[in-house]
């Protein structure tokens, strides 16, 4: 038997969610939202779609008009302790070395003070950072500052993962070598993350799962299972025939909702 068979109790639950800013048209409106256990999901759409909503509303940051979220059962009401975000501007503080930096993922996470040093040194070992702990983050490139970021949300050991295009600020090379690092992370540890981008290959390459958005008020329009063999080489899968279908379908979708010449685009 699969080790993976579901069914299992989806750690985000959103029904009938509605969000109003005010004004005319709804942000979101009626969404309705399962992400499973161990799932990595990606939500794409024009912008504006209401993505960054979406998560804030997981979040607790935001309380919808209408409907309920739920993480791991519970009706949000306040940060769920067992979320973790990364977003594209890192947050580091800037006065504070690497190590420094990811030691407060560490205290959040509650580890007690004499067992930080080793797990500071695997943190650094797994996100590659390694000769890097004294530095301060002005020192470092877009790329490695993405890495104290999520060695940070690592050391923190959340449960679920919130991520707002945490890799959207990096060149197109270091966006796909810094995807496929959170790959094999996650192939470790196999907890939920929702992945907000507005890049179509890097959901397909990640996700087992690609929501595509409607434009404002935000809408599911469509979900595609990326049924792409694990462990996925982020680099190669992109020349996947069937990787190549998924993208086309999505772009498809995309444009369509922007208005713009569906059937053409290749
Ligand atoms: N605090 C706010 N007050 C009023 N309107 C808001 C607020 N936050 C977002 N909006 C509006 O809600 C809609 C959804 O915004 P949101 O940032 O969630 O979209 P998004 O899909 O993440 O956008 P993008 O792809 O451009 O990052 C947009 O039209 C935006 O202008």
């Amino acid at each position: 038997m699969a080790s993976n068979a579901l069914p299992r109790a989806p750690e985000i639950e959103m029904r009938g969610v509605t969000m109003h800013y005010g004004g005319s048209a709804a942000a979101l409106s009626r969404i309705d939202l399962d992400v499973r256990e161990g799932e990595f999901l990606s939500i794409v759409g024009p912008s504006g779609c209401g993505k960054s909503t979406l998560l804030r509303l997981i979040s607790g940051l935001q309380r919808p008009s209408g409907g309920s979220v739920r993480v791991r059962g519970e009706v949000v009401s306040g940060t769920p302790p067992e979320l973790g975000f990364m977003f594209q501007r890192d947050a580091l503080l800037p006065w504070a070395t690497v190590r420094e930096n990811i030691e407060v993922g560490l205290e959040c996470g509650g580890y007690a003070k004499a067992g930080r040093g080793e797990r500071l040194d695997e943190l650094l070992a797994i996100t590659g950072l390694r000769e890097f702990g004294d530095a301060f983050p002005h020192a470092l490139s877009g790329g490695m500052r993405q890495r104290v970021a999520l060695a940070r949300i690592l050391a923190y050991e959340p449960g679920i993962f919130l991520m707002d295009e945490p890799f959207g600020a990096l060149d197109a090379q270091t966006k796909v070598l810094m995807g496929q690092e959170l790959l094999d992370i996650w192939g470790r540890h196999r907890k939920a993350v929702v992945f907000v981008t507005h890049d179509i290959e890097e959901a397909v390459s990640l996700s087992d799962r690609v929501i595509v958005m409607t434009g404002r008020p935000g809408r599911i329009r469509s979900n595609y299972e990326i049924e792409l063999a694990r462990p996925r080489d982020a680099r190669k899968i992109r020349s996947d025939a069937r990787f190549r279908d998924y993208v086309h379908a999505i772009w498809n979708d995309i444009v369509s909702e922007v208005g713009g010449p569906a059937s053409r685009a290749h």
